[in-house]
């Protein structure tokens, strides 16, 4: 067997190993996802994207490709928002698809994407669906939130205080009736004129510099909050700027994507790493 190709990529700064596998031979375990997304004993990332053709996982989509999203500690996830732009800025600039629109399958559904000459992306991101409400504890202090399904869950908590006074190095506790397979929380500042601020932290992941499921998710609250459904806001994260729209039953993304390294994983560590934390 070659070496395993990877590429390495970000979306403001949430960042992502890219295993192009178009045949869908990889053995992609928990474990070598994990080992891939160490900062100290792999490569380091937020998770990883595997590029695989939907026909090869036989999966039904209008698109050729299909983004294969998962954690940095293994698990599977349905959608990552900024994934898919780096997924679409790497299709296009390796020539597999061109500038432009396309469309890329994902575990939430197909996701369209137009890629623009300047490096960003857009992505139609689907219903951003307001589900209820449930309560999540920082540090012993318990926040409201608006719950909000964007192909995957999470729970949106607009605070008065900043944000950036919020410790989120440990997993804050969530309602597990609510949340069976877990939330991904958002902490948002309302800025005016529709602009927020916000952090996040990922199931399955821990505090990132971005979430673009979450932006989307913290607008359509933001916007349920103050009693409409539709609106455009700006939404400043550790790691950059998105711009979000959120309509009746869609909504965009647009940011930056950027693909910073490409190289072949050492195929003894990648053996290993399929079996233990090696
Ligand atoms: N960072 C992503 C979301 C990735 C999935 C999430 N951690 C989950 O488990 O649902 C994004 O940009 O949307």
């Amino acid at each position: 067997m070659g070496g395993i190709e990877f590429l390495k990529g970000h979306g403001t700064q949430n960042d992502f190993v890219l295993l192009p596998d178009p045949a869908g031979r990889l053995d992609l375990t928990p474990e070598r996802v994990a080992a891939l997304c160490d900062r100290q004993r792999g490569l380091g990332a937020d998770g990883v994207l595997r590029v695989v053709r939907a026909s090869a996982l036989g999966v039904e989509s209008d698109g050729e490709w299909f983004m294969d999203y998962r954690n940095a500690d293994g698990s599977i996830a349905e959608m990552c928002g900024n994934g898919v732009r780096v997924f679409a800025r790497y299709l296009v600039d390796s020539g597999l698809a061109a500038q432009g629109e396309f469309t890329v399958g994902s575990r939430a559904g197909d996701r369209p994407v137009t890629v623009h000459p300047d490096r960003s992306v857009t992505v139609h991101m689907g219903p951003a669906t307001i589900t209820g409400t449930s309560v999540t504890v920082v540090a012993g202090r318990p926040f409201s939130g608006v719950a909000v399904d964007v192909g995957n869950p999470h729970l949106v908590s607009v605070l008065n205080d900043d944000v950036a006074g919020l410790d989120l190095r440990e997993q804050p506790d969530f309602d597990h009736d609510v949340f069976p397979a877990g939330v991904n929380l958002e902490f948002v500042n309302l800025l005016g004129d529709g602009a927020l601020r916000m952090r996040v932290h990922e199931r399955g992941v821990g505090e990132t510099r971005a979430c673009g499921t979450g932006t989307v998710a913290a607008v359509a609250a933001a916007l349920h909050l103050a009693g409409t459904d539709a609106g455009e806001s700006t939404v400043d994260i550790p790691g950059g700027r998105v711009v979000v729209t959120v309509e009746r039953g869609s909504a965009t993304l647009s940011g930056p994507a950027e693909l910073v390294a490409r190289g072949e994983l050492d195929e003894a560590w990648w053996a290993a790493a399929g079996s233990s934390a090696s």
